[in-house]
């Protein structure tokens, strides 16, 4: 084993993560495991060119190379109604922006195929979309809305701006009735085949920083104050109405949100879900 590199992971630079992070860390010694800490999109494209071995990502871009990776069991960042940080910021009322122009984070993959869907399939609406990095002000100067995700999406969710502002969270399950898998966790596969107790190490780093995290939110919520700002009984519903499970009802959720992306074309192919397991390492899940 010391003869390996560290194996690398992917950790999304958002407080949303944290719960599964926040113990995680000091499980793993430094010498074998390197944290990287990037937004979504930077994380995906990382994980694309092999740059991770082990990540947090955005689903919609684990489905685009499902065949590549492995999810990690019963890890990822859902909600089953609001989810508070993926947030459309609207100056117009929402008629205008439907036939108007939407600004999305470049940070995103999940959410911004989620807006398109909900535009589409849910208002029936094609409006134009330009990619911008996320700054809520500048996005409004270009567009009559503006999507963001995040710490991003939460601060500017504090201050008054006159906005109207919908969560896509709440409003897909209102739609739909489903909750959404936001965030996956992912091994390459051929770090999987190479290196599984490494990745099952892992695996049961973060596992137990979300039980512990879990049981007690007050030092997570605590760290949010000091670094992120707020009141702390934001972030303890912040916590609490995100969920970090990926059990059969998010995967039910998530299944019709890849089902509505391959209709409109943004995903090109079916996705066939695949678990990494300590012992075996894959179970196919049909
Ligand atoms: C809940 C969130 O989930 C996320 C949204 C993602 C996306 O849109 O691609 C990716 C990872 C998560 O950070 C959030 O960003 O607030």
């Amino acid at each position: 084993m010391g003869l390996h590199r560290p194996i690398t992971i992917g950790r999304i630079d958002y407080a949303n993560v944290w719960p599964i992070f926040h113990y995680a860390e000091q499980m793993l010694p430094g010498d074998r495991f390197i944290i990287d800490k990037r937004v979504p999109s930077a994380l995906n494209g990382a994980m694309k060119r092999g740059e991770v071995d082990i990540t947090a990502m955005s689903s919609f871009a684990y489905a685009e190379h499902a065949d590549d990776y492995l999810l990690l069991p019963d890890l990822s960042v859902s909600a089953k109604g609001r989810v508070n940080s993926i947030l459309l910021f609207m100056k117009e009322p929402l008629e205008r922006v439907l036939q108007g122009t939407i600004a999305l984070t470049a940070t995103s993959a999940t959410s911004i195929n989620l807006l398109k869907i909900i535009m589409s399939l849910h208002y029936g609406a094609n409006p134009s979309y330009v990619t911008m990095e996320p700054d809520l002000d500048s996005m409004l100067q270009h567009a009559d809305g503006a999507l963001l995700i995040g710490d991003p999406a939460i601060q500017a969710s504090w201050q008054d701006r006159g906005l109207t502002v919908i969560d896509l969270g709440e409003l897909w399950q209102r739609w739909t009735g489903y909750g959404m898998t936001f965030a996956l966790f992912a091994v390459r596969r051929e770090t999987a085949a190479e290196r599984p107790q490494e990745v099952a190490a892992v695996l049961r780093a973060l596992s137990e920083s979300k039980r512990k995290s879990l049981k007690d939110r007050g030092p997570l919520i605590d760290q949010a104050c000091r670094q992120l700002g707020g009141e702390s009984g934001y972030w303890d519903r912040y916590f609490q109405e995100l969920s970090y499970d990926f059990g059969s009802e998010e995967q039910a959720g998530l299944k019709l949100y890849f089902d509505y992306a391959q209709q409109l074309r943004l995903l090109r192919h079916e996705v066939r879900m695949q678990f990494f397991i300590e012992n075996t390492a894959i179970r196919v899940n049909e």
